[in-house]
């Protein structure tokens, strides 16, 4: 059979688009933005409308639609994650950087140095070389600290089993290349189990983010919350925001789609500290309503790669424009004149849609 052996092409497309098992989760996330509506305005004046512009921890962004950390951006473009970061410095906005990424978190700042950057973090079993990249990240402008909670183990990708994924010779993970090596030397399943087992700490709790904060003066984001409990806990633990996300899907399968338990997560923090979110947008609509949910701002995983790898930064700057022009008509007819403006009343739930409420006699 013909397979990513001989093909890298799909090894790669399999590895961004993938999500975990039966991909039920990322199958139903479409269908969940979908059933939630939007609540049209009349008469909205389209004149007075003054912009998308909004604040991240008190920093400025052009945008609420923001880059997420997606790892080994090489796959598809010589010049990586750098690429990536122009896009997002050309349309003012904000790119959180993976760990994983193929390109270091020094040249990524060094591709975009006025732009509004943080860092995703996976930790290493070692507390020198976490140490080393809070000050890393520090020293090279990086404003915050994205600590994703989801991933205690890999999800089960099946995709990448069979396609034995592995980083092609020749691409290194930059910011983490000092501390361990891409070399993979199983014959099974996927490469990524190995670059896990080499370097992640799988015993990271909730006890080290306590840890961190001794670290590092960083504001520290706890990405991958997906209930009310974990998001009050959050609080709890001095986090200075949560990132309700279930990873794209790529974790446990058969959750509910990120847009799902928004509110919820929303509801356990309390108004305390800020809401972010990602997970299937695709459309400017889609921003509209996680905003209108409770969310102050809004990433993209999979769609800057699709970008990335037809057009590299012109195709990550024309993924964000294209949402940024949706998300901007969508606010005029919902009668938003500024992102401060997108409430909850913008939108109607799925469940006051159905045929019996609509018929019902009230
Ligand atoms: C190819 C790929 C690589 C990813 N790498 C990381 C990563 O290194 N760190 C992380 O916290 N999340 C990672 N994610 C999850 C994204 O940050 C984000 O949560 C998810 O992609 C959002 O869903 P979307 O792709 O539907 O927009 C990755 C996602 C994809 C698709
Ligand atoms: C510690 C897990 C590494 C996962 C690699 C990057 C990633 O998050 C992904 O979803 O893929």
């Amino acid at each position: 059979m013909w397979g990513a052996k001989d093909n890298p092409k799909k090894m790669f497309h399999d590895y961004y688009q993938s999500g975990a098992e039966g991909e039920h989760t990322l199958n139903t996330t479409r269908d969940a933005f979908n059933s939630i509506k939007l609540k049209a305005r009349a008469l909205g004046d389209a004149d007075a409308f003054k912009g998308t512009e909004t604040t991240f921890l008190g920093h400025k962004i052009a945008s609420p639609i923001c880059l997420a950390p997606t790892a080994f951006h090489m796959l598809v473009n010589p010049e990586g994650e750098c690429a990536t970061a122009r896009a997002a410095a050309g349309t003012k906005t904000l790119q959180c950087l993976s760990t994983w990424s193929n390109c270091s978190l020094e040249e990524v700042a060094e591709a975009a140095p006025d732009n509004l950057r943080i860092l995703q973090c996976y930790f290493s079993r070692s507390d020198e070389v976490n140490k080393d990249i809070f000050e890393r990240a520090e020293k090279a402008g990086y404003k915050a600290l994205a600590v994703t909670v989801d991933t205690q183990i890999l999800g089960n990708r099946e995709a990448d089993a069979e396609n034995k994924f592995s980083l092609p010779k020749g691409i290194k993970m930059g910011t983490i290349a000092k501390y361990t090596s891409t070399h993979v030397t199983g014959v099974e399943g996927s490469g990524l189990d190995e670059y896990v087992r080499k370097y992640k700490h799988n015993g990271f709790t909730w006890k080290d983010i306590l840890k961190i904060r001794q670290f590092t003066s960083l504001p520290i984001i706890l990405k991958g919350i997906q209930c009310k409990e974990d998001a009050a806990k959050a609080v709890e633990y001095g986090a200075d925001a949560i990132w309700v996300s279930n990873h794209g899907a790529r974790q446990l399968d058969t959750t509910p789609a990120s847009i799902e338990v928004l509110e919820e997560c929303v509801q356990g923090v309390d108004g305390k500290i800020e809401v972010y979110f990602d997970g299937g947008v695709r459309r400017g609509t889609d921003v509209l309503k996680a905003l209108a949910l409770g969310a102050s701002a809004v990433f993209i995983g999979r769609p800057q790669l699709w970008g990335l790898a037809i057009d590299g930064q012109k195709g990550v700057e024309d993924v964000l424009k294209i949402l940024n022009s949706e998300l901007q008509r969508s606010m005029i007819l919902t009668d938003c004149q500024e992102v401060k403006d997108i409430t909850k009343e913008r939108v109607i739930h799925s469940a006051y849609c159905s045929p019996k409420y609509l018929t019902a006699k009230i």
